[in-house]
């Protein structure tokens, strides 16, 4: 029987002697160039060093925590991050001491790819290869698809337009957003491939149909990429968030209206990039720029996480080796193989 929920976070750093020491953490043997590190790392200290992410993190195991107990289905849920602390493999060894022997992983983090999947099975992979925990871990799979979240992102997406902003006006532009990545890896990802971006398409649509239910528009959408880094001959998924508003601002557009769908929460990629740098892109080209929240703790998001999370905890524990919905090569980094745990079938 599964005896612990282990919600995994990207990590950020908490202060400012926590900036470079995260980063390094982060772009170790990636290749980024030293000049986006520095600028990263810039957005960082503008903020006191203090990313947004691990408070909003802890708020989220709060929440699901709660709506599990809700749900009928009381567990622990406790918090470990990739890159800044409390680290997996030391949380492991706590859930470990404590007695706890089976344990649901379940990122911060709900489409397919190397980044938002794998790593953090590799990471409690990794981990429990390193220490003999007497642990059993599997991982949850991608939760892009529970209806509640694209149902989520529209409800946000209506409750905060402005009402000078109509999505009628052919003027405005809806467009989606999402982390780039290689175009390798997002190749890559998936159990047969090109899942990081298909799933995201999938959600933008989802999210359309809603609108359409609520206001009886069928709005034409976008999805375009933000926060690239590595190096510029590296092709990442394109086009960039801020190069897509040139583009539609010289098309005559007069508003957008910007979904991050790809985030859970309005972290540092989210405030740094679309509501510091793509705002200032907008405002130079004269255009509106409307950013919609993240799902957040938004009770109808976390509700139904916690159901999905709920109905994975009563179904039998897999036997090792089975149930391996990421086998093989799925999202895997053909630059290093790395010991990982299972992850669950998607539910669709
Ligand atoms: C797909 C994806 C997600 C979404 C899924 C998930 O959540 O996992 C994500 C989330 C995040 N990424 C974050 C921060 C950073 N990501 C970096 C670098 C990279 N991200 C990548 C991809 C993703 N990243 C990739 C392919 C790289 C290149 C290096 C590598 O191959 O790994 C760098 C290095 C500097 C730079 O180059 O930007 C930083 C600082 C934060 C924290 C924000 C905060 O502090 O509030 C969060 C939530
Ligand atoms: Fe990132």
């Amino acid at each position: 029987m599964t005896d612990a929920v282990l919600l995994l976070g990207f990590g950020g750093p908490e202060g400012i002697d926590e900036v470079v020491p995260f980063l390094e953490r982060v772009t170790v043997g990636r290749g980024i160039p030293p000049e986006r590190l520095v600028e990263v790392g810039q957005h960082y200290f503008t903020l006191g060093g203090v990313s947004p992410l691990n408070a909003q993190n802890r708020a989220l195991r709060t929440a699901l925590a709660e709506a599990l107990d809700a749900a009928g289905s009381p567990i622990e849920v406790a918090l470990a991050n990739r890159n800044s602390p409390p680290f997996v493999p030391d949380v492991l060894a706590e859930l470990a001491a404590a007695g706890r022997r089976e344990i649901l992983a379940v990122a911060t983090a709900a489409y397919s790819g190397y980044s938002s999947c794998r790593q953090y099975r590799e990471d409690l992979g990794t981990a429990l290869a390193s220490a003999d925990l007497g642990l059993s871990v599997r991982k949850l799979g991608p939760f892009y698809d529970l209806p509640e979240f694209a149902g989520t992102i529209a409800a946000l997406l209506l409750e905060s337009l402005p009402d000078d902003i109509s999505l009628d006006d052919p003027g405005t532009r809806l467009v989606f957003t999402t982390h780039s990545v290689p175009t390798s890896a997002a190749r890559a990802s998936g159990p047969s491939g090109d899942a990081y971006v298909n799933q995201h398409r999938w959600v933008a649509e989802q999210v359309v149909r809603h609108l359409a239910e609520a206001i009886d528009v069928t709005k034409p959408w976008e999805l375009v990429f933000q926060s690239r880094s590595g190096p510029p001959t590296m092709p990442w998924l394109e086009p960039d968030v801020n190069d897509a508003l040139r583009a539609y601002a010289a098309e005559g557009a007069t508003a957008v209206v910007l979904v991050p769908i790809g985030f859970l929460s309005d972290h540092m990629e989210v405030i740094w990039d679309l509501d510091t740098q793509a705002r200032d892109t907008a405002a130079e080209l004269g255009i509106r720029l409307v950013r919609t929240p993240a799902v957040g703790t938004d009770p109808r998001f976390v509700a139904a996480l916690a159901r999905r999370i709920a109905a994975e905890l009563a179904a039998p524990s897999p036997e090792p080796g089975a149930g391996d919905f990421c086998s093989g090569g799925c999202c895997a980094n053909p630059r290093r193989e790395l010991p990982t745990v299972p992850g669950t079938g998607l539910r669709r």
